[in-house]
């Protein structure tokens, strides 16, 4: 009898990148992400780099010959649907790699120049060689330094960013992400110029430095969309939300500043299961004092990842951006019960109150009262503890 192969289709991708020790960004942050999308990810090596989150201590490029022979191992034997380059450091393996993988398409173009920790990645001399790579590109994705040194063009805002946007288009590329981390302001932009016009994607900024192995996911992760048909709008937005993910829950495991998580996204799909259980079995125990009861998934970041049991009704969502609040501070704080007032009586909730602003004070209330294991808001709340942790009661307090 034979096994059927796993049913998910996973189309196969290549990322052509640098090795980081540390395991943040480079190959390591490409396949991960890649395989976390639903992709079959191959790899060729450029450079091996002593790396770890305090800086790079050394790097060592592969001989282009060993470059262009695993690039063709991949290619003749695997039918390719999505290629992305990340770090190629020398102007001799960027010619190399035009030459061995140019052709591909989709091709996803991350001109890695400097690492979060400040070090260079990319000869000085070699920036000019990128040109004829991005020439070649479906989607080329600098960060503001990085389209800065590629177009002369000194990014600061959304326009200076469509600019060089335009001006990558016209080396070739047949569009760009300009991404927007590494603009200041309390949310990021992120500019996507195609030949249908531009389109900026905004989203809450998480202050963190950890942010190492970021270009490299967001990449990885449109590639392995594209790969699997999506559009390009599509699969930049989907990169964007994945980033977005991985920030949030970032890894601080060396001394200097940590990586994002390339998994976060696919361990909260995962743990969606067990996350419902979870609330059907807490609305259990407090179905005769709560209408309904809430839980976050282990990875939350927005409010489709509140998972409600119960009655429901009109305090569900204040409720849900509430709890997320509380997680955004105090990690274990993951679920809430809806509970009337002392005299039986719902609490009012203002209807103008935004879901962010609900989200920021909880935050707020958190940072008050320190790191508790169990919240009540005031006297009336229903305490249910330890697990679940957090309780909600009258809305209005907060
Ligand atoms: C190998 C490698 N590629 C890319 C980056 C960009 O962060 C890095 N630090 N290291």
């Amino acid at each position: 009898m034979s096994i059927e192969p796993d049913p998910a289709d996973r189309p196969v991708t290549l990322t052509i990148a640098g090795s980081d020790s540390g395991g943040g960004a480079g190959i390591q942050a490409d396949l991960k992400t890649m395989e976390a999308v639903g992709a079959f990810a191959t790899s060729a090596i450029t450079n091996v780099t002593a790396q770890n989150t305090t800086g790079v201590d050394g790097v060592h490029p592969v001989p282009t010959d060993a470059i262009r022979e695993q690039i063709a191992a991949v290619r003749e034997d695997f039918d390719v649907r999505a290629v992305k380059t990340g770090m190629l450091g020398t102007d001799a393996v960027i010619e190399t790699v035009r030459a061995a993988a140019g052709d591909c398409d989709p091709l996803v173009v991350d001109p890695v120049m400097i690492a979060a920790s400040g070090d260079r990645l990319l000869d000085e001399e070699a920036e000019d060689a990128y040109e004829g790579l991005i020439g070649a590109a479906t989607l080329v994705t600098p960060n503001c330094e990085e389209a800065h040194v590629l177009t002369g063009v000194e990014v600061t805002d959304d326009a200076s960013a469509e600019r060089a946007g335009a001006a990558l288009r016209a080396m070739g590329a047949d569009a760009a992400l300009i991404t927007g981390g590494h603009r200041g302001g309390e949310t990021v932009r992120d500019v996507l110029v195609t030949a249908e016009g531009v389109e900026t994607i905004v989203h809450p900024r998480v202050t963190t430095d950890a942010t190492h192995g970021s270009g490299c996911s967001i990449s990885s992760a449109i590639a392995a969309r594209l790969a699997q048909g999506a559009s390009l709008d599509r699969a930049v937005r989907d990169g964007v939300e994945l980033l977005a993910r991985a920030v949030r829950y970032h890894h601080s495991g060396g001394a200097g500043p940590g990586a994002v998580h390339h998994l976060a996204a696919l361990r909260n799909q995962a743990e969606r299961s067990g996350t419902v259980e979870s609330a059907a079995g807490l609305y259990g125990r407090v179905a005769d004092r709560a209408s309904a009861a809430l839980v976050a998934t282990p990875f939350a970041n927005d409010q489709d990842d509140i998972v409600a049991v119960g009655a429901g009704g009109p305090l569900t969502d204040p409720a849900a951006a509430i709890l997320l609040g509380l997680r955004d501070r105090a990690p274990g704080l993951a679920a809430a019960v809806r509970v009337p007032d002392a005299s039986g009586d719902w609490p009012s909730i203002d209807p103008d109150r935004s879901a962010s602003d609900r989200r920021d004070a909880a935050r707020s209330i958190v940072d008050e009262s320190g790191q508790p294991d169990v919240l009540a808001l005031d006297e009336d709340a229903l305490v249910v503890g330890p697990d679940p942790a957090a309780v909600i009661d009258r809305l209005d307090a907060i």
